[in-house]
This record gives structure tokens, sequence and C-alpha cells, in this order.
């Protein structure tokens, strides 16, 4: 069997490889040569919030740092850098694919398998979409957090990875429709930025009602200019994606009931922006934020609640605030909001 390939060994890329190569997948895995060094003293690591742990050895995976290096034959290859590198990724990889090979894009944001199409127009590039969260915990160590089912596009050509999926216990779930599936993803990710500046755990931030409302505030901007240009969202969660805002609303005692499962999150998971700012990287902010004040834009509209969130990470990337509270952050873009014309 053919290696199947994960362009960008990090937390998803680690995550998802190493449960692949542990259930007996050929992986070969294409990432910076410090990871390289580690995963050669312990391999990968995986565990999950339920309690499942996997190793694959390190006999049971290849690592490179480029596709010149012993790059295999192919015909599948996951994309799991961050979307500052997708157009880069498609580039090194439109020189060693082969025509027809199966592309995934599991990344948020709203247009990575458009950029790896346009690189890659001799194969076949799919949307994926990663539910869970995943942190790279050290040592080869990559947790997932919370939970959820991988999403990608429904295609004749997924029949080619299915088996191995499930015999990781990483199940596809196809869907017709990953226009709907990316914005509801990106509504939710609206929660990375707030949970980047309060620089607290996923679960704290979230038990926190101003923090919830000031989330909730950049999702009804978001919502509202999707239905204006007529852009469907998808159940993603337990929630339908409009009804998100109104949960998030209700009192901390009421949430702990009815976001139940939004809660059952690791109490130590963080966000990926968080992870980015905490090691120095570019954020994914013009992606996810971004592309809300873009749709505003484009319909003659303003979206100042989330450039409000880009300004405020602007300023955290270089090295502003990390610590605000949910009632500073609340007061901040209520504020936004009611200043705009
Ligand atoms: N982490 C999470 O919990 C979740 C993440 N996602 C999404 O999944 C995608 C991947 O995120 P995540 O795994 O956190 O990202 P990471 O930054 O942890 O992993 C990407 C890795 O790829 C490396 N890389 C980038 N370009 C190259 C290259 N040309 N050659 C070799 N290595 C390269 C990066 O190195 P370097 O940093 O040096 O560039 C980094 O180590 C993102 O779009 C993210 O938003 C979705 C759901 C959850
Ligand atoms: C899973 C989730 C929503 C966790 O915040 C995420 O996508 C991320 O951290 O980027």
């Amino acid at each position: 069997m053919k290696p199947l390939v994960i362009f960008g060994a990090g937390s998803i890329g680690c995550y998802i490889g190493g449960r692949l190569a542990a259930s007996g997948t050929a992986v070969h895995l294409v990432g910076r040569p410090a990871l390289g060094e580690t995963l050669d003293e312990h391999g990968i690591q995986t565990s999950d919030h339920l309690g499942g742990r996997w190793h694959a050895r390190r006999d049971q995976f290849r690592y490179a740092s480029d596709v010149s290096d012993d790059f295999p034959a192919t015909d599948v290859v996951l994309v799991c850098v961050k979307s500052a590198a997708t157009a880069e990724a498609g580039a090194a990889l439109a020189d060693v694919l082969a025509p027809g090979t199966l592309v995934i894009s599991f990344q948020n944001g709203l247009h990575n398998a458009e950029v790896l199409a346009q690189a890659l127009p001799h194969c076949e590039v799919l949307t994926g979409m990663v539910p869970f969260n995943v942190v790279n915990q050290g040592q080869g160590h990559f947790h997932q957090g919370s939970q959820g089912q991988l999403e990608v596009q429904q295609a004749t050509a997924i029949a080619r990875i299915g088996a191995a999926f499930d015999a990781a216990g990483l199940t596809l779930q196809q869907h017709p429709d990953m226009a709907a599936v990316l914005w509801s993803k990106l509504i939710l990710n609206l929660n990375n930025p707030i949970n980047a500046l309060a620089g607290i755990p996923l679960k704290t931030e979230l038990s926190q009602r101003s923090y919830r409302r000031a989330l909730a505030l950049a999702q009804i901007e978001t919502l509202r200019l999707l239905e204006q240009a007529n852009i469907a969202t998808a159940k993603i969660i337990a929630l339908p994606t409009p009804w998100l805002p109104h949960a998030l609303s209700v009192p901390d005692w009421l949430f702990r009931i009815l976001g139940g499962k939004m809660l059952a999150i690791d109490p130590q998971a963080r966000s990926s922006m968080w992870e980015d700012l905490e090691r120095g990287r570019r954020t994914e902010i013009d992606w996810i934020n971004g592309e809300v004040v873009r749709l505003a834009e484009s319909l003659g509209q303003q979206a100042p609640v989330n450039r409000m969130l880009i300004q405020l990470i602007r300023e955290a990337e270089q090295g502003g605030r990390r610590d605000w509270s949910g009632d500073e952050l609340l007061a901040v873009l209520r504020c936004a909001a009611t200043a705009a014309p």
C-alpha cells in the first residue's frame, strides 16, 4: 500500500497521522526538523478526552522535512498546515504529486482547498473539517481535548481512505455542502481570538457568561451577514448554528445544563490561536474574523465587532495584552458595535 502523506506535521497532522499509523496505515509526515527529532525519540503518542491512548512506534511512520527528501509515491495527501502556509504547501506538492492524487485540506478557514486546487490542478482536492481540539503536549504527545467527527466533502474518492480512517477510530463523515460546514466551523472559530485574548483554557473561558456574550456578539454580526448574502450554515454540533448566540448568552447555571456538550472539553484544552500567540507565530485571524469583514465589505456593510477582534489580536501578535477579562472584552466589543455608523 502506498503511504498516505500528511503535509504539515503539527497538532492536527500528528494527531491524525499518529492515529492512522498506530492502526497500521503507512504514513509519511512532512514537518519541521525539530519535531522530527522529537518523534525519532518518542514516536507519536495520541490520546483523547475519553481516555483513549495510542502509540505509533518510530518504525510505523516516515518523517521528512521537505518533499525532496525521499518523497514516496502516494495517492492521498492530507494538508494540515496553518492557512498562511497553504500556498507554499501547494507549490511544494505541485512538483511531486501524480495526476489524480486525492488531496484533502484539514484546515480552518474557508478557502484553503481552493488555494490548493489552484496549485494542484491535476489532483482531486477536497475540503475537510476538523471539529475537535488538539494540543501538542510535547515529547511527541498530541491530545484531543474535545469531541466531534472529521467531516469531508462527499466524493467517490473517499472510498480510498474510508477503511483506514475507520480502523483508526476516526470515521470520516461525508457532507454534500462543505461551504455550509466551513462557515459553521468559522462561527465556532470566532471563539479563537476570544480564547487567545483571555489567555485561559477553553473550558474556563466558556464557563463565564461575559466571554460567551462577547463571542455571541461576533456570531450575531456574522449570522446577519450570512443571511443577507444567502449563505447557508450546517448543523455541525448538537445545536443548529443560528441558535448558538442565544444558547451562549444564557446565565452560567443554565448554560451548564443547555450547553453541556460545549463544555465537554478537557480542562487544559486551548484554541489553536492561543497556541500560535504562545509560540510567537502568525495567527489565522485574517482567515477567520477577516472573512467576516470581507463578507461585510462585499455587501456594502461593516463588521465592527469582528474588526475589533482583529485589531486586538494584531496587538497581541506584537506583544500586546493577552489577559482580558470577559467584562473588559465585552465592553470593548459593545463599544465598537455601537460606535460604528
Ligand atoms: N490545533 C487545533 O486544535 C485545531 C486546528 N485546526 C486547524 O488545522 C490546521 C492545522 O492546525 P495545527 O495543527 O494546529 O497547526 P500547527 O502549526 O500545529 O501545525 C502545522 C505544522 O506544519 C509545519 N509546516 C508549515 N509549512 C511547512 C512546510 N512547508 N514544510 C514543513 N512543515 C511545514 C508548521 O511549522 P511552522 O510553525 O514552523 O510553520 C507546523 O509545525 C489549521 O488551519 C488550524 O486552524 C482545526 C481544528 C482544531
Ligand atoms: C476545535 C477548535 C474550535 C477549538 O478551539 C478549533 O478549531 C481551534 O482551536 O482552532
